[in-house]
Formats: structure tokens, sequence, C-alpha cells
């Protein structure tokens, strides 16, 4: 179904990118069905070998596009909207914006015309196709709801929510990348200090880390049934979790995301 359908990226940074190369991984699209905007090209020409279109000019990539996928920072929105809005045709153009903290309502109210929005909330995991990707287009029309989801499914697994939980989203699964990684590497350092060369342990507790998630995913089950399987009577287990509680690890992961939930709802807003 998308197959014909030209794709402009409006910033190519880190999710872009990523998002241009997994797209084109999964067998989706063609290369040369993309083109990636970014105000220095330099980053890209790589890109550009692979068949990609680039180029700096944002009017031009979203003349020559049907869906317009929104990559920038949200201090960056305002200025590429405005720049771009009197070539927007709400008649042949989809926006998809992976902006944090902006909504379907603040693109629409910008570029001053009723084009159809789908907001996306991928993680960096989309360079592995392996993003949770979180979705809110209710307004859009079904084919453009489908067309937005085949993209995201090609690169993970996505799950369609209401608008207003999106920066919930954005806390819980694109922060949470880094949230995990820190507690990988935290691990690493435990056990570094308990013997193992910094590689190994960081190698052995990536694999533990990817152990433990597939358990929940393959056996659809709560942490805590896992949880219970490995915490023996009076072992070590359970010594070492209750120390970390007592130290308040879930505490922090807890407050962690709510921090990050209430600041990538400002972030727009504080622009
Ligand atoms: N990094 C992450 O894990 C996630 C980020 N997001 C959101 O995705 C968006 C992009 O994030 P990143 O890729 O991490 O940021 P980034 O800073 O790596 O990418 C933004 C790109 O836009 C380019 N750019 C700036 N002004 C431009 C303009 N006028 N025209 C064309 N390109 C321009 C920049 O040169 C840069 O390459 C942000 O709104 C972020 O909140 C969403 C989910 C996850
Ligand atoms: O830190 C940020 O603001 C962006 C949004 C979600 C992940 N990275």
């Amino acid at each position: 179904m998308t197959e014909r359908k030209k794709i402009a990226i409006i910033g190519g940074g880190n999710m872009g990118v990523a998002l241009a190369n997994g797209i084109v991984a999964s067998g989706l699209h063609r290369a040369s069905d993309i083109t990636l905007t970014r105000r220095n090209l330099r980053s890209l020409e790589s890109l550009a070998q692979e068949g990609f279109h680039i180029t700096s000019n944002n009017e031009a990539a979203v003349a020559g596009a049907d869906i317009i996928i929104l990559s920038i920072l949200p201090q960056q929105l305002n200025g590429v909207l405005d720049a771009i809005a009197p070539v927007v045709d709400p008649q042949r153009h989809l926006f998809v914006s992976i902006v944090t903290g902006v909504r379907v309502a603040d693109i629409i109210q910008r570029v001053g015309k009723e084009v159809q929005v789908i907001r996306a909330m991928p993680n960096t995991a989309i360079a592995i196709r392996e993003s949770m990707t979180c979705i809110a287009g209710s307004m859009a029309t079904e084919e453009n709801q489908a067309l937005v989801r085949q993209i995201f499914q090609a690169v993970g697994e996505t799950v369609e929510i209401e608008e207003e939980l999106m920066t919930s989203a954005t806390a819980l699964c694109a922060c949470g990348i880094a949230f995990f990684l820190r507690s990988i590497r935290a691990a690493t350092q435990g056990g570094t200090e308990i013997g193992f060369h910094a590689g190994d342990a960081l190698r052995m507790a990536a694999q533990t880390a990817k152990g433990a998630a597939s358990l929940l995913l393959h056996f659809q089950s709560h942490p805590e049934n896992e949880i219970d399987k490995v915490t023996s009577p009076k072992g070590c287990t359970i010594a070492g979790l209750n120390e970390m509680e007592h130290h308040g690890f879930s505490s922090a992961m807890i407050k962690g995301i709510k921090t990050s939930s209430h600041k990538a709802e400002q972030l727009y807003k504080n622009e």
C-alpha cells in the first residue's frame, strides 16, 4: 500500500536517520522513496550514496512527498512549520510527528491548514527495528492510520494510544531506553567490582537483561512471577533484591519516569 508513497523526513538526526534506515531495511520502501533534510548535509552524505535523497530545502522536500515525518527538536519545530506551510497541501500531505510534547492541534494551528497529523513516539531501537512505538492519530482517516501503523510496525512493535497519554509514552518508552541502559551499566559496575573484566561484565549483564525482558514477552507474565522463580528461600537473590529496594531502586525508577513525563509536557511550551 505504501509502495508508491514518497516520504520526507524533516530533520535527519538520530531518529530521522535511524527511521529511514529501518524502513528501508524492512523492505517497505526503497531508499529512493525517502528524502532526508538537515541544515548541514555532511553527515548525511553516506546516505545519499545508498540512494536516499538529501537536501537542506525543507519546502522542496515537502512539495515532493506524500508523507512528511517531522523529526526535529521541539524548539526547532515552529521555524520549520512556518517555512513549509505555503507548500502544504492538506489533500495530499499526511504529517507524522515524532516531536516530543507537541500536540496535533499545535501543528495544525501553526501550519494554518487542516492537514492530517498523526503523532508517533518511537525509541532509538528503531535502528535495529526493535522500537516500541506509541501512535496517536484518531483524527486521521483509517487509511492514513493504517499507513503509519505499517511504517512503524516495520521497525518494531506498535501500540495505539490516546493523544493525552503521549507524554507518558515518551517517558516510559522513548526515555525508557536510557533508563534500562543505565540499569545495565550499573549492573556492569557491580559485576566488575565482584571480579569480571568490564567488557565481559557488560556482555553478561546485557544478555541477562535481554533474557529477563524476553521471559516477560514470551510467557506474557508479570515480573514478580518471574522473580519468584529466581528467589530461593533464604537465598542470595532475595538478599540482593531487598538491599536494592532499601536503597530506593523501584522508587528511583518511578520518580524518574514521572519527572521525564512532566518535562516532556513542557518542552514545546518552553521552547
Ligand atoms: N532521541 C530519541 O530517543 C527520541 C527523540 N524523539 C524526538 O524526535 C525528535 C528528533 O530527535 P533526535 O533525532 O534525537 O534529535 P537530533 O537533534 O539528533 O535531530 C534533529 C535534526 O534536525 C536537524 N534540523 C534542525 N533544524 C532543521 C531544519 N530547519 N531543517 C532540517 N533539519 C533541521 C538537526 O540538524 C538534527 O540533525 C525530537 O523532537 C525528539 O524529542 C522521539 C523519540 C525518541
Ligand atoms: O530526551 C528527549 O527529550 C528525547 C525525547 C524522548 C527521548 N529523547
